[in-house]
C-alpha cells in the first residue's frame, strides 16, 4: 500500500462542543484512534455521540480543541475522498436506484466504476434483487443497508457509522455484524461506530469508549481483546459476557455520577 493511502491515525485533542444557545454537548475529549482499528462509542441517548462524530467529520465546528486525521484537519481527508459517513437517516438520492447511488459514490470520489465490486457489496448487504430499485420502494432497513454499501464501495480510510443498523431487523443485523468487520479489517479502515447496543459494540470493535449523559464525558476506555474474526455465537461466551458487564457497568456509573442529567435532558 502506498504511504499516502495508508489509514491515518485520528486524534481528538481537548475536543469540546457547546452549541451557540449554550447547550454543552461534549466535554473536552482527548483520544487517539489507532489506524486500522475499530472503536465503538456508547452512551445514553442524547449524550453527544453524534456531535463527536460530526466534529470528527468536519461537519460541526468544535467550540474547543481540535481533530487531526493523519496530522491534518478533517477537511484534508474529505478533499481526497478518504472519509465515508453513514448516519441514522440513510440519505440516498431518491431518483437513483440502489446501484446508481452506490456508483455515484465512486464517481464523486473520482474512483473507477468497478461493476463487480458494486454488485458484491449489494449482495453482501443482502440487497440482491434490489439493485435496480429506487429508495422509495425499499424499507428503512434496506435503505440503511444500501447506505452502508455506498460507504464501503470507495474503500475509505476513515469510516464513521452513526447507528447504522438502527432500522435493520435482528437477523440482518447479526449477519452484518459478522460480515462488515471482515471488510473494513481487510482494508485496514479506521472505523468509529456509534451504537446503543452493548453487544454490537463489543462484537464489532477493538475498543469501546463509554460516555456519560450529556455533556458527553469519557467514563471508560475498554479494550475488546476477543479473537478475530468474531461470530454472533461468541456473544454467549464467558469472555464476551464479562466484557458486556464491564461496559454496562461503566454506562451505569456514568449515569449515577451525573445526578443533574434528567433535569438537563
Ligand atoms: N445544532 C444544535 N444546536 C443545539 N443543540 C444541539 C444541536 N445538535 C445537537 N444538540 C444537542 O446536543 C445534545 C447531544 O446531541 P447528539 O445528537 O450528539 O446526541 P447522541 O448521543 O448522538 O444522541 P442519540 O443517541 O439519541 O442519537 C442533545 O441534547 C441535542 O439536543
Amino acid at each position: 500500500m502506498a504511504a499516502d493511502t495508508s489509514p491515518p491515525e485520528l486524534r481528538c485533542s481537548g475536543l469540546a462542543k457547546t452549541f451557540p444557545g449554550g447547550v454543552e454537548a461534549v466535554r473536552p475529549l482527548d483520544a487517539v484512534f489507532e489506524a486500522g482499528r475499530t472503536t465503538a462509542l456508547v452512551g445514553p441517548s442524547g449524550c453527544g455521540k453524534s456531535t463527536i462524530l460530526r466534529m470528527i467529520a468536519g461537519l460541526e465546528p468544535p467550540s474547543g480543541g481540535e481533530v487531526t486525521i493523519g496530522g491534518a484537519p478533517p477537511a484534508e481527508i474529505r478533499r481526497r475522498a478518504g472519509l465515508a459517513i453513514a448516519f441514522q437517516d440513510a440519505s440516498l438520492l431518491p431518483w437513483r436506484t440502489v446501484r446508481g447511488n452506490i456508483r455515484l459514490a465512486l464517481r464523486l470520489a473520482h474512483k473507477p466504476a468497478d461493476a463487480d465490486a458494486v454488485d458484491r457489496l449489494i449482495r453482501l448487504v443482502g440487497l440482491e434483487g434490489f439493485a435496480d430499485t429506487r429508495p422509495a420502494a425499499l424499507s428503512g432497513g434496506m435503505r440503511q443497508r444500501a447506505a452502508i454499501a455506498r460507504c464501503l464501495v470507495t474503500g475509505p480510510e476513515l469510516l464513521l457509522l452513526d447507528e447504522p443498523f438502527g432500522a435493520v431487523d435482528e437477523l440482518t443485523r447479526r449477519q452484518l455484524a459478522e460480515d462488515l468487520p471482515r471488510i473494513w479489517q481487510a482494508r485496514g479502515t479506521t472505523t468509529l461506530l456509534v451504537t446503543h447496543s452493548v453487544t454490537e459494540a463489543i462484537l464489532l470493535s477493538d475498543r469501546v469508549l463509554v460516555f456519560s449523559p450529556r455533556p458527553a464525558a469519557l467514563v471508560a476506555d475498554i479494550a475488546v481483546d476477543l479473537p478475530q474474526p468474531r461470530s454472533v455465537a461468541m456473544t454467549a461466551s464467558a469472555d464476551f459476557l464479562d466484557l458486556a458487564q464491564t461496559v454496562s457497568g461503566a454506562l451505569a456509573r456514568g449515569i449515577a455520577e451525573a445526578p443533574d442529567t434528567l433535569a438537563a435532558q
